[in-house]
């Protein structure tokens, strides 16, 4: 039996890995999360039987604790609460599928109470990858990827020697608005950046698809989790989202991972690893798919990929910046106080006026990320 305790169940990662728990024997959940969506949780507890359940808002955690009074279930809140149940003692394994950058506490507590870690919350990884991966090696524990570019590449290099790697080639769909000028994106809706081309997905990743955020985000993962420099990694746009990224050898020879759109499949590979397991779903069917196409990413429209990497060159305290002005905008956007190129504004203004912090440590980029909103909350 592998234990896994889920930080963030009721979102969209959270209750695709509980599908993935439901179709595999071997699986068992024993921890799960939530920030406020206490009735989903409630009903997960009821099918899982977890020992121990975390809610971020603490009114919706007593709450939780009267409904569910009849289980043997400990519930825990706030940021303690979170910390709870990424150390417990019952779970081998931790699925980050919480959003933002609040999940760097309970990921680095999780990695010292040795328990491995199925990371798709990116965020913690661009903003705090330089203290996780070390404390990963020295607590001898994996980060396995389940964004599904990161799967894609861990497949790619599986069996290969590091040092052949030559390219990551990280792929993009372009999301809802690929093809169009910044004029035309002054009037974009919230609605309109809501319709991902081929994924469905929690609300902020959707809109750092939108913006290229998302493949920024993803460039800074992939050089943590493979230790690749940023020249040799590439975004290609590969509209159809069909082959889920490659790696180029030395030797020229490219391998990619393709599927069809679908998040169980990273999910399963991670918490199976190295099996691979049966998997009901589409199949890709080579004889009826029209096309697989290639375009380069429009830097010029689509900030969110260019400044991504300007943070990731200036290193340090930038990625942070970076992703806490992107945090607080889309949170406005999706609040409808902004518009969607209002968000390159507050994360380029942001990054301009940071000084950089070298190596920041954890308390310091958590006083980073308050100064950053402070800032941004001043203006906008
Ligand atoms: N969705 C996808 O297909 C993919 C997602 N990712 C990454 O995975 C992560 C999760 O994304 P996604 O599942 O889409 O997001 P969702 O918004 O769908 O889910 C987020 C989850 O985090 C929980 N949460 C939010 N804030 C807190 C908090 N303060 N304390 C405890 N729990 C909290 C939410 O709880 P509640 O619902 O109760 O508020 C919810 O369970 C992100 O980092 C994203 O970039 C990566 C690749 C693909
Ligand atoms: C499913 C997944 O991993 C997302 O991160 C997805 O990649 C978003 O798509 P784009 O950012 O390529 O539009
Ligand atoms: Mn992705």
């Amino acid at each position: 039996m592998k234990k896994i305790a889920i930080l963030g169940s009721t979102g969209s990662i959270g209750t695709q890995t509980l599908d993935v728990v439901r179709a595999n024997d071997d699986l068992e959940i024993v921890g799960l999360s939530a920030g406020n969506n206490i009735d989903k949780l409630e009903e997960q507890i009821r099918e899982f039987h977890p020992r121990l359940a975390a809610v971020w808002n603490e009114d919706a955690a007593r709450d939780l604790a009267v409904r569910v009074q009849d289980l043997d279930v400990k519930i825990v809140s706030s940021m303690d609460g979170l910390l709870e149940l990424a150390r417990m003692e019952e779970a081998d394994i931790l699925v980050t599928a919480i959003v933002g950058m609040i999940g760097i506490r309970p990921t680095m507590e999780a990695i010292r109470a040795g328990k491995d870690i199925a990371l798709a919350n990116k965020e913690t990884l661009v903003t705090a990858g330089h203290l996780i991966m070390p404390l990963a090696r020295k607590m001898n524990v994996q980060i396995l990827p389940v964004d599904s570019e990161h799967s894609a590449v861990f497949q790619a290099i599986h069996g290969e020697k590091k040092e052949q790697i030559h390219k990551l080639l990280i792929t993009a769909s372009g999301g809802p608005f690929r093809g169009r000028k910044t004029a035309e994106l002054r009037k974009v809706t919230l609605e309109d950046t809501l319709k991902h081309p081929n994924w469905v997905m929690g609300q902020k990743i959707t809109v750092d698809s939108a913006t290229l955020v998302n493949k920024g985000l993803e460039v800074m993962e992939a050089r943590w989790l493979f230790d690749v420099d940023l020249d040799h990694i590439q975004v290609v746009v590969q509209p159809q989202s069909i082959i889920h990224s490659m790696v180029e050898f030395e030797d020229g020879a490219v391998i990619a991972q393709l599927g069809t759109p679908d998040m169980r499949l990273p999910i399963q590979y991670a918490l199976c690893y190295p099996d691979r397991r049966y998997l009901a779903g589409d199949r890709l069917d080579f004889r009826t798919l029209k096309q697989i196409t290639f375009e380069e990413p429009d830097m010029e429209t689509f900030q969110g990929l260019p400044m991504a990497i300007e943070a990731a060159r200036k290193g340090g305290s930038m990625p942070t910046v970076f992703n806490a002005a992107n945090e607080l905008a889309v949170k406005k956007f999706l609040q409808r106080k902004i518009g969607f190129l209002d968000i390159y504004d507050i994360i380029g203004q942001s990054m301009e006026r940071h000084t950089l912090v070298r190596e920041p440590d954890l308390d310091q980029i958590l006083e980073i990320e308050k100064e950053t909103y402070q800032w941004i909350e001043s203006r906008w």
